[in-house]
């Protein structure tokens, strides 16, 4: 059976490493040890024992400090450098899917670093087109008991489904401290959330909610929402104790069934429709490409000369400083971890497989091209010239 992936997102503070700590655990009670990957670039310590720590192919103060980057600037870029080598990430899952059920995913407390990034997409994207993958959205009950601060975060669980396209499980973490029975309330019965609405303080000010702008929004949005809802699962966990885990992994395994049955088949198509997208937009840049080659191409060695010497890619910048924030792997705590850039990138393999090193699969298509656009952009300037 292929390994289920659990994807954990969250916002800062819901509890998604205390989340993946006790769903760690939980799973090795049960005798079916998960996969365990941290995306966490930031993180200070990581409570449980990690296979795959974005943390060991890329130290985040270095970037901040070499790239001169703000925090949450150097999550993304730490995430970037790791999604380029996501295929060596996914071969690694996909060499243990007979010793593993579950691949459990933590991601960065700044949601936005990851769900709004090139490289959150393209991280999720290859995990959801390799294995069965179902996003966990942690949600922290407590502070979401108030109506508008609920209804807020659903909207962003919202955009979040519509962004990766995948089966959402919305877990109310920390019901040790507040139950999640009004959660499930407000998703299942429309006039129990309305009623909570026109109740709701913060809202309703001193303009009240029935009238007006306000009143109308918060009433389509809370009708779309009862669509959004009707695609969810509801699960309420405490970290802390233990509660709802059962639960948690029979609405994982409910969610798989639908990703197989229905998001895998949209996926694919919306996949295909992309690749023939992407085919008719290189034919068209190739036949641009081909038009300024010939027409500027006395500008070209000037022009390339100035290229070399900036930075465009993350490439150029891991060649440009051997510094750079990526470093070989600390030796630490003993738990058997599998993979950092630094091994791969003087031979290209990872644990015995030859993984194909993207950085080289982009010099090579270069060449590649460089090749072909040489022997045609003599036609060009000839044909230039005969003009
Ligand atoms: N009472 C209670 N507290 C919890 C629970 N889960 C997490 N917490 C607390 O919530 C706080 C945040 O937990 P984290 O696991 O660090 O949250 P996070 O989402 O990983 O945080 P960032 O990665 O920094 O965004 C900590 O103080 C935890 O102790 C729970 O089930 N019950």
């Amino acid at each position: 059976m292929a390994i289920q992936t659990v994807i954990c997102i969250g916002m800062a503070g819901s509890g998604k490493t205390t989340f993946m700590q006790r769903l760690n655990s939980h799973l090795h009670a049960a005798k079916s040890p998960p996969y365990v990957v941290n995306l966490d670039p930031a993180v200070l310590n990581v409570p449980y024992g990690a296979n795959i720590d974005i943390r060991d192919s890329v130290k985040y103060k270095k970037v901040m400090e070499n790239y001169k980057l703000g925090p949450n600037g150097a999550i993304v870029t730490s995430l970037n450098l790791f999604s380029t080598k996501i295929d060596q990430v996914i071969k690694l899952v996909e060499n243990k899917r007979d010793a593993h059920d579950y691949c459990i995913v933590d991601t960065p407390g700044q949601i936005e670093c990851f769900v709004w990034s090139a490289s959150g997409s393209i991280i999720t994207e290859s995990f959801a087109s390799s294995f069965p993958t179902v996003i966990a959205y942690i949600v922290d009950t407590p502070r979401n008991s108030s109506p508008t601060t609920f209804m807020s975060n659903m909207l962003y669980a919202c955009s979040i489904l519509y962004k990766t396209k995948l089966p959402m499980i919305v877990v109310f973490n920390k019901t040790d401290v507040c139950k999640a029975d009004f959660a499930r309330e407000w998703m299942t019965d429309f006039e129990a959330f309305q009623e909570a609405l026109r109740s709701d303080q913060d809202l309703n000010g001193e303009s009240g909610l029935g009238s007006g702008y306000m009143g109308s929004l918060v009433n389509s949005m809370s009708l779309m929402l009862e669509e959004f809802y009707s695609q969810l699962d509801i699960v309420g966990v405490s970290s802390f104790t233990g509660d709802g885990f059962d639960e948690f992994l029979t609405a994982v395994d409910k969610k798989v069934d639908e990703y197989e049955s229905y998001y895998k088949t949209e996926r694919e198509a919306i996949l295909k429709r992309k690749e023939e997208e992407e085919a008719t937009r290189k034919q068209k840049s190739l036949t641009h490409l081909m038009k300024d080659l010939g027409l500027k191409e006395n500008q070209g060695s000037s022009r390339q000369k100035d290229q070399d010497d900036e930075a465009e890619v993350i490439s150029d910048l891991e060649d440009a400083n051997e510094n750079d924030g990526i470093v070989l792997r600390d030796e630490d705590e003993g738990i058997e971890r599998e993979y950092t850039f630094a091994g791969d990138r003087t031979n290209g393999e990872v644990n015995g497989n030859t993984a194909p090193d993207l950085q080289k699969r982009y010099e090579e298509a270069l060449e590649q091209v460089a090749k072909t656009a040489s022997s045609e952009t003599a036609e060009n300037i000839a044909r230039y010239i005969r003009q």
